[in-house]
């Protein structure tokens, strides 16, 4: 099929990377894809080497003159409720009422809404209904939401083709770089929006388990590669990468330059533990790695990142200090080994309790579960094809 995804960039990298991810596996499952960009600034370093059937096309700032639209394809794709420019779904609009005369025997696209991912209850709810439009220039046309997630009764989450030797061909990889643990070292991919407690946390996870001697590879974030630095006291001579910690002994830090979305996939694969933060990321790296992750997630100004938070860690089966350090890294508790402050008056405090390697074990091995569980689960992409085969088979014309 012919695909048209819209992608507006808002922020950071997460809007990009995961309509790039999609592009790239509906053009690898043999559909062509015109991918509509509003920023593609990103795109150079995230996918150098472009994708076999994708396409992309500038999408206009708003504002400035609409062009020429070409014909719609047969599915439009906006991610995120991105709102396609008007001439676009002007354009779908009349496919769609000269389909319904007869005067043209060429279906109307399939307009799906590509929703944010999340482990809520909300989404097995919300997917698959549809939008009716009863206004603006796709008045009389429907929109379908479409809910990535966790369950057999979402739309499930984009997977393509993931080798089952990825971890060799990521040390493989890494080694070339010079980027690979040493012998008795575990490695860390640490990619976040702010770098606060990540002393403090690393030298928790390693007595909990992860240590005794630890590689942190530094992934490009943006802005805050400098708090990262500043904070982790990383040596910066020129030509020298290697760093050490304030606060952890055993830490090794490497800090690496942005890479193609492909090889950010290897990291992914080759870490014992991922810091991972958004959506693409967080995604990706319960896909391609049976490690352990914590998730620095995006916060939004009503705190609704907490339940969506919780949802996961539920989902995922996080065990009780996993979950103590998965919240405490995004600011909503204390490190597993701080003393817990009494919550009522009279009421016994818990002993502080210092983690242990147990915890790192038990923690491996739930997301060694999760991962299986999602690994035996079928391809977004595949959902979305039937998804979309389904509404055409109803609407046929
Ligand atoms: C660091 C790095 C990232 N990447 C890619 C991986 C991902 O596809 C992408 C990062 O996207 P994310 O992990 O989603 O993180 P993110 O934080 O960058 O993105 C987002 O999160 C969403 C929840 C918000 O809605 C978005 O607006 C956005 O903030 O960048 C590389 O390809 N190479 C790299 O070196």
């Amino acid at each position: 099929m012919r695909w048209d995804l819209f992608c507006r960039v808002i922020d950071n990298w997460g809007d990009i990377g995961v309509c790039w991810r999609l592009a790239a596996r509906l053009g690898a499952a043999g559909h062509t894809v015109r991918l509509w960009l509003d920023d593609d600034r990103a795109l150079p370093w995230l996918a150098p080497a472009g994708a076999p059937g994708v396409e992309v096309r500038p999408w206009p700032a708003d504002g400035a003159a609409e062009p020429v639209w070409p014909e719609p394809g047969d599915v439009v794709v906006e991610a995120f409720g991105c709102d396609p420019p008007a001439g676009f779904v002007s354009a779908m609009a009349a496919m769609a009422a000269q389909t319904r005369t007869g005067a043209d025997s060429r279906r109307a696209p399939v307009w799906i809404n590509l929703e944010y991912l999340s482990a809520e209850p909300y989404v097995e709810r919300s997917h698959g209904l549809a939008s009716p439009q009863w206004h603006g220039p796709g008045a009389g046309l429907t929109k379908w939401f479409f809910y990535p997630g966790f369950t057999a009764r979402t739309g499930g989450l984009v997977q393509g083709d993931i080798a089952p030797d990825l971890r060799q061909q990521a040390d493989d990889r890494l080694s070339a770089h010079g980027w690979q643990a040493q012998a008795g070292e575990r490695s860390a991919l640490l990619f976040a929006y702010d770098a606060r407690p990540v002393p403090a946390l690393l030298a928790s996870l390693m007595r909990g388990g992860l240590g005794p001697r630890l590689l942190l590879r530094v992934a490009a974030s943006g802005t805050l590669q400098d708090d990262v630095d500043r904070l982790l006291d990383v040596v910066r001579a020129p030509g020298e990468r290697i760093g050490r910690a304030r606060s952890a002994p055993g830490l090794r830090v490497l800090r690496l330059p942005p890479v193609a979305q492909t090889d950010f996939d290897l990291l992914l694969a080759a870490s014992d533990l991922n810091l991972v933060r958004g959506e693409d990321s967080f995604a990706r790296a319960q896909l391609v790695s049976a490690a352990p992750l914590l998730w620095q997630i995006y916060v939004q100004d009503d705190g609704a990142h907490a339940a969506k938070l919780d949802a996961w860690m539920r989902c995922a089966g996080l065990p009780p200090a996993a979950t103590a350090w998965q919240r405490a890294w995004n600011g909503l508790g204390p490190l597993p080994q701080e003393p817990q402050e009494p919550q009522t008056q009279g009421v016994q405090t818990q002993e502080p309790r210092t983690p242990t390697a147990t915890d790192w074990a038990a923690w491996a091995e739930a997301a060694a579960g999760h991962h299986r569980r999602l690994r035996a689960d079928d391809c977004l992409v595949t959902r979305l094809t039937a998804f979309v085969a389904e509404r055409r088979a109803r609407a046929p014309g």
